[in-house]
């Protein structure tokens, strides 16, 4: 190459493409404290809802009188079930076909659930209007663990849906019953584990709201809302509603945090809706911490008891679980899989089992709705948490060190694809790699000698270990739809004459930083500096349909329609410079951010040239203009892989246990920018390392929420959060048009158990096989001083 051509090449990195640890852009507004969240938008006229919710967990409404709240001055709308019905609005069809109730009628199911609300001049004023409604409740016996609800004699708490005699919300099974029966007749040694994955909450630090606008001219509704998916709000309104979804406007400005809890569609946003349809004023509807914490988005809450079939060497012959989850009072998973326990079968999928068997229920129980996949791909936290402390039982049960006990068992790299045992198709992967890098990052030889030593002298040191691959990036329409809509997502591109350009997508950051990487896939394929592109994302009118963000299926879908959009664009400016340089198109090549003449490489026109020439001197013949869409529909999961390690001191007196050191080596394929996957795994840990030791979030036996608060479900702080050590594998996804794999989700879904592995271990000579979550200190003690396991299930009522 001559020398005129290596100075036109444009530094990758330098200009913001993939894998440059880019800033993000939008932090420029977030920590000037100028984001523009739900709460920041002010309509003319904007009048304020609160609701009013049950005190109770159980019981039939058999009055509710209004009319000291309709005299309060400034009260212009109190709503009840009652006048929703009359909209044929009391109750919504959910995300899982069943229905839930928007305004209670009949009976109250959870504690905490809707039962009126009312609008009002400011927020105080509506707030003393819930206050002054009087209800008459009848107590009906409450239900809080979903073993007791599938018990003969439980009370029924759905009786509003015809047929329903039990509690049973959904049956389900997979697998191969009869070959894994086979496998546990032929092994050697049989490990059993049984746990509780308790109810947790993904508390986002900006609540759920929504401000509703219903022209009453035009018949246009707006809403502006804290939705990780405006599209499918906008489908689920226009089916609840009865609008035609031109004149439905659903915008998501900034969003404080989503982590699953924004993807439902609450009661709220629907009586926002309906107060401001009903009044034709703009309405502001903003929940509470309690609120949020009590009613909304609650995650897992789900019962396991299974069994590993091993070979005395260690290797696994078959798996088989049930678990049993806690739906609470309404099925409102907003999960897109045809699985009615989402991806839970997903478990194993890291090593080579096989075969296996999975049996699941549901219960209907007198607790908000929960199933929300909190950093979660629909129950594969739950699947990965309980695989990981499984293998951690089955290890010390087949007499082998946990490493290489997992070692014999994972997936090695020449057996990809790999199909799993309960139907997925894993696709690429160095996990053995990893395994050792994290082996050898944390010393793991070294420290299992000071732990031994540390012993002689009464000191309780312990190891844990994690490894898992997650199903990321729903999904392929073959397998995943909402509504029956597809799991597609979208981009579209449009370049200025300048060279500038704006990006729109159909997914929704919440603050992953969209607007920060999807400029960088930009840069990368077209070579225009990410700086010189805007993104957009969450207005229905403006961008692209797409499903929006959540299951870490950003990178995998919309993430891939960037690349893909701007190949279209790249393709069309190809004409325009085989116009620009008189030679034919044959005759190009591509470097980047520039097209030349391959017989005379200093020949060239850059992108931006090209750009210009779209609109100022194209071609004859050539519509004008450059700009372009894209649907991406993938044609699998990606399969990110992970391996966490962490170490902890237990104090035997207090049952106190502290991080010594956490290791995570991730693979997630090619990182478009390493500082923000780093930022999303430190994130993910964190949260991993606050469920497993302070999040605290239950029920007494009279359905009372235990710990809707912030003095009990704790949000962790610099203060207590240990440090991550953080390495890289990269192996690039055979199918993605860059070789990215999703990653938001991975350390909350596989860390988890690294923390209690490692617990576990530090007890291993008490006989003690498992510590429900969170691992307390009083049942670390516990479990020392009686050398029992000691659950975390809600109580069963005797009465
Ligand atoms: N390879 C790669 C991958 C990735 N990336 C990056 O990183 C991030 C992330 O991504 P992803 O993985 O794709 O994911 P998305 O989809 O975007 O997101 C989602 C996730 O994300 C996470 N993270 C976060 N962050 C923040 N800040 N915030 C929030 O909220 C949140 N959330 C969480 C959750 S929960 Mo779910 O909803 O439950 O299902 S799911 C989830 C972005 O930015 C991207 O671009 C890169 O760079 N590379
Ligand atoms: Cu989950």
């Amino acid at each position: 190459m001559s020398e005129a051509t290596n100075s036109t090449q444009l530094d990758e990195v330098r200009i913001g493409g993939i894998g440059a640890s880019r800033k993000r852009v939008e932090d420029a507004r977030f920590i000037r404290g100028r984001g523009s969240y739900v709460d920041d938008i002010t309509l003319p006229g904007m009048l304020h809802m609160e609701i009013l919710r049950s005190p109770v967990a159980h019981a039939r409404i058999k009055s509710i009188d209004t009319s000291k709240a309709w005299e309060i001055p400034g009260v212009r709308l109190v709503l009840t079930g009652e006048m929703a019905a009359q909209r044929n609005l009391a109750w919504m069809p959910t995300l899982s076909y069943d229905t839930q109730a928007v305004l209670a009628t009949d009976k109250v199911r959870f504690q905490g659930q809707e039962v009126a609300c009312v609008v009002a001049d400011d927020p105080y004023i509506a707030k003393d209007g819930c206050e002054a409604i009087v209800v008459e409740y009848e107590p009906l016996p409450a239900v809080v663990n979903p073993r007791q609800a599938m018990a003969e004699d439980a009370p029924v708490i759905r009786d509003d849906k015809e047929g329903q005699t039990d509690n049973l919300c959904y049956s389900w099974e997979v697998g191969d019953k009869e070959a894994t029966d086979r496998a546990f007749e032929q092994a050697d040694v049989i490990s059993r584990l049984s746990l509780h994955y308790p109810r947790s909450h993904p508390s986002p630090i900006e609540n759920c709201g929504a401000v509703a606008s219903f022209d009453q001219a035009t018949e246009n509704l707006t809403v502006y809302m804290t939705t990780q998916a405006p599209h499918i709000i906008r489908a689920a309104v226009a089916l609840v509603a009865e609008l035609p979804e031109h004149m439905i406007r659903i915008i998501s400005p900034d969003i404080g945090g989503g982590f699953g809890n924004k993807v439902p569609v609450y009661p709220g946003y629907v009586c926002a809706i309906l107060c401001s349809i009903l009044l034709g004023k703009p309405v502001k509807w903003i929940e509470d911490k309690s609120g949020n914490l009590i009613s909304t988005g609650f995650a897992r809450d789900m019962y396991f008891d299974g069994e590993l079939a091993l070979r005395s060497d260690g290797r696994i012959l078959g798996v088989r679980f049930h678990a049993d989850t806690d739906q609470g009072a309404f099925f409102s998973d907003a999960q897109p899989s045809k699985f009615k326990i989402g991806l839970v079968h997903s478990a194993f999928a890291c090593y080579d089992v096989p075969t296996g068997h999975i049996t699941a229920r549901g219960a209907y129980t007198n607790k908000a709705p929960g199933g929300v996949a909190y950093r979660c791909s629909f129950r594969v936290t739950e699947a990965m948490f309980f695989q990981e402390r499984l293998m951690a039982a089955a290890a010390v049960d087949v007499g082998l060190d946990p490493a290489e006990f997992r070692r014999r068992n994972l997936v090695r790299d020449d057996q990809f694809p790999y199909r799993t045992p309960f139907g997925f198709l894993t696709d690429s992967g160095q996990y053995q790699k990893c395994l050792d890098l994290g082996l050898e990052a944390i010393g793991y030889d070294q420290f299992l000698e000071d732990k031994e030593e540390a012993a002689k002298r009464g000191r309780r040191l312990g190891i844990g270990i994690s490894t898992m691959t997650e199903p990321l990036g729903a999904g392929n329409s073959r397998e995943y739809d909402i509504l029956g809509i597809k799991m597609f997502d979208s981009a579209e591109l449009r370049v200025h004459p300048t060279g500038k350009a704006i990006l729109r997508t159909g997914a929704k950051t919440q603050g992953q930083g969209h607007e920060t990487t999807w400029a960088q896939i930009v840069a990368h394929e077209l070579g225009i500096p990410a700086a010189d592109v805007l993104v957009e994302e969450g207005d229905t009118d403006t961008a692209p349909f797409g499903m929006g963000t959540y299951a870490s299926r950003s990178t995998p879908v919309a993430g891939a329609a960037v690349a893909m959009v701007s190949r279209k664009i790249r393709a069309k400016a190809r004409k325009l410079a085989a116009h620009l340089l008189e030679v034919s198109e044959e005759d190009i090549e591509w470097e980047l951010g520039r097209f030349y003449v391959r017989s005379a490489p200093a020949r060239g026109v850059s992108i931006q040239e090209c750009a210009a020439a779209a609109y100022g001197n194209m071609p004859d013949g050539m519509e004008p203009g450059l700009e372009n869409n894209a649907y991406y529909d993938p044609p699998n999961l990606t399969w990110p892989f992970a391996c966490y390690i962490v170490t902890v001191e237990v104090d035997p007196e207090s049952g106190v246990w502290d991080v010594l050191r956490v290791v995570a080596v991730d693979d997630c394929g090619v990182r478009i920018n390493p500082m923000i996957v780093e930022g999303q795994i430190m994130g993910g840990l964190t949260e991993a390392y606050a469920m497993s030791n302070m999040q605290f979030i239950t029920f007494d036996a009279d359905g009372n929420c235990v710990g809707s608060n912030y003095m009990d479900y704790l949000l962790p702080t610099a203060w207590e959060t240990p440090g991550f050590e953080l390495h890289e594998v990269t192996t690039p996804c055979p199918h993605h048009p860059l070789g990215a794999k999703g990653v938001g989700e991975c350390a909350a879904v596989g860390g988890p158990a690294a923390f209690v592995n490692a617990v576990m271990d530090a007890l291993s000579d008490t006989g003690v096989r498992n510590i429900d979550m969170p691992v307390l200190p009083d049942r670390v003690w516990e479990a020392i001083a009686t050398g029992q396991d000691v659950s975390g299930a809600p109580p069963v009522r005797n009465d």
